[in-house]
């Protein structure tokens, strides 16, 4: 579990956080969703120690992570900066990191398995590819086998195969009881991996939702009709103050009134419906809805 309270974070005249708080429960995969600058990165890295908050707290399974005893068997954490000695192999690297932290030298063969970098592990890690780094940044996080795993922006750099690979990871270790927090500035990706979003802009809370949620809360306001009788129907609403548009014989696109306005005067004229749908927003319509909104 991670809970941050009340966290900010100033850098001279720049508030990177601006009193954030909430809570990312075991069992699923947390997403972490924001544009370029929202401050997703300075809230990972004080979540982690890394940083020190102007004010409030960020606590990993009750305490702040740095007063952990065995850090790396609590969190792993995957930070845009890798700090990975470039002259070291992928093994050598993971075997320093086990021995620091108390880890059985068995553990990164296991995770260089996991992290399918066993055929390269030799390899010095500094001619490795984005997308190889990556894999090795992964690898570490989860040498401790940790109850609690931060990636920030684990997609980046990775080809279609990776993306892939990082996907069925995530939803495995929430899957396993684990804590998963993500971030990404991608929608599309949190669509398809994250079951609850915190969604951050110019440093403040913007959404604490699932993905369903904040799909079925904006509303697009389109409708799609098909029927036998567009023509009279759409005369109909037309009358009734809506706008529609027919892209094809039989079918309507309608605006202005609700799907239950629709299907009332359908039935008030004896017309009959082969469809009616309001059409949902995709998450990234949603994301752009509700960042307009708090921007206006
Ligand atoms: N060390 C720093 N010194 C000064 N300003 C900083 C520092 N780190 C971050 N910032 C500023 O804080 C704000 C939030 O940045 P942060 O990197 O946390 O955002 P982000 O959501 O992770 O974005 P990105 O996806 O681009 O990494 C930005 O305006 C950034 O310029």
């Amino acid at each position: 579990m991670i809970e941050v309270a009340d966290l900010v974070k100033k850098y001279g005249s720049t508030t990177a956080v601006d009193g954030l708080s909430f809570t990312v429960k075991p069992g699923r995969v947390t997403g972490f969703l924001g544009p370029n600058g929202a401050g997703k990165s300075t809230t990972m890295r004080m979540v982690v120690g890394l940083d020190r908050p102007t004010a409030g707290r960020a606590l990993v399974n009750g305490r702040p992570f740095r007063e952990h005893r065995a850090p790396l068997g609590v969190a792993g954490v995957l930070l845009e900066a890798r700090s990975v000695h470039r002259g070291r192999s992928a093994r050598t690297h993971l075997l320093g990191l086990a021995r620091t932290h108390g880890l059985p030298d068995g553990r990164v063969g296991e995770v260089l398995e996991q992290a399918g970098i066993a055929s390269v592990a030799r390899r010095r890690a500094g001619a490795f590819s984005l997308g190889m780094g990556q894999r090795l940044g992964i690898a570490a996080a989860l040498l401790g086998d940790p109850a609690v795993v931060i990636l920030d922006e684990p997609v980046n750099g990775l080809d279609p195969d990776g993306v892939l690979w990082v996907r069925t990871l995530i939803r495995e270790l929430a899957a396993d009881g684990r804590t998963v927090l993500v971030s990404s500035h991608l929608m599309s990706e949190m669509a398809v991996t994250a079951d609850h979003l915190v969604i951050v802009g110019g440093g403040r809370l913007l959404a604490d939702t699932t993905v369903d949620d904040l799909i079925a809360r904006v509303e697009l306001g389109e409708v799609t009709v098909r029927t036998p009788d567009a023509e009279r129907l759409g005369r109909r609403l037309v009358a009734l103050g809506a706008r529609v548009t027919s892209p094809a014989e039989g079918l309507l696109t309608v605006t202005g009134v609700r799907a239950e306005e629709i299907g009332a005067t359908a039935a008030g004229e004896n017309l009959v419906l082969h469809e009616l749908t309001p059409r949902r927003a995709s998450l990234e319509q949603a994301y752009m809805e509700l960042t307009k909104e708090v921007a206006a």
